[in-house]
């Protein structure tokens, strides 16, 4: 894997990390990386179980998400999610992950079409650095139909970067490099779990009344 290039390898560390988290269940998410000084990206091969990892597991595709070396590699079902960021912003690196905190989030507050946060110390790593700062995450409808989705999910991306739910699907992140997308990727997670795990001791004490 040394043969490769450094944004391929800190892709594939990424992807390392977060399959230790058990975040891929089910060959599900996908991952990608601008290579630098160049129009393309590189992104995960579709289909395939995230957890393992080989020489095959990336493939480099143009803004509009085509192969641009010859590969029997298909790229990610949802490239076209990716190329709508990096076409819009500065962004270098998107994160997509199917977790049942996610998806159950979606569920919850799908109906108001985001998700809302205030008074969390772990706001800040998503770079809000304000006492009062809020990070609103919007919730989309899960189109099947993967142009429709991109078209949807297009006015919500305005900054490098941002996180998007995809309801009872999963969320998708972007940040200015892999450790910045990383970073926000966690905040949203640790941030659903607390919400779930705060609902549901309210529903407990709330039966106890
Ligand atoms: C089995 S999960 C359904 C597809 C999906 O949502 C996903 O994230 C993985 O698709 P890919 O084509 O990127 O493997
Ligand atoms: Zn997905």
């Amino acid at each position: 894997m040394n043969t490769h290039s450094k944004e391929w390898r800190e892709l594939a560390d990424i992807k390392a990390e977060l399959a230790e988290r058990d975040w891929f269940m089910g060959t599900s998410g996908n991952l990608s990386i601008r290579e630098p000084k160049s129009p393309f990206f590189y992104i995960t091969a579709s289909g395939k179980d995230k957890r393992k990892q080989s020489d095959s597991d990336f493939l480099l595709v143009d803004l509009k998400g085509k192969p641009v070396e010859e590969t029997s590699l298909r790229p990610s079902a949802e490239t076209l999610l990716h190329t709508v960021i990096y076409r819009k912003t500065n962004a270098n690196c998107v994160l997509h992950v199917h977790t049942v905190e996610n998806n159950v989030i979606s569920e919850l507050y799908g109906d108001e079409g985001q998700v809302s946060f205030r008074n969390h110390e772990i706001i800040k790593a998503t770079g809000r650095w304000d006492e009062d700062s809020e990070l609103r995450i919007p919730i989309i409808y899960n189109h099947a139909d993967i142009p429709l989705l991109s078209d949807k999910f297009k006015p919500h991306v305005e900054e490098d970067s941002g996180a998007v739910l995809i309801r009872n699907h999963g969320i998708t992140v972007w940040g200015k490099s892999g450790f910045e997308a990383k970073r926000i990727l966690e905040a949203c997670e640790f941030l659903f779990q607390y919400q779930l795990l705060l609902n549901q001791q309210r529903a407990f004490a709330g039966s106890l009344r």
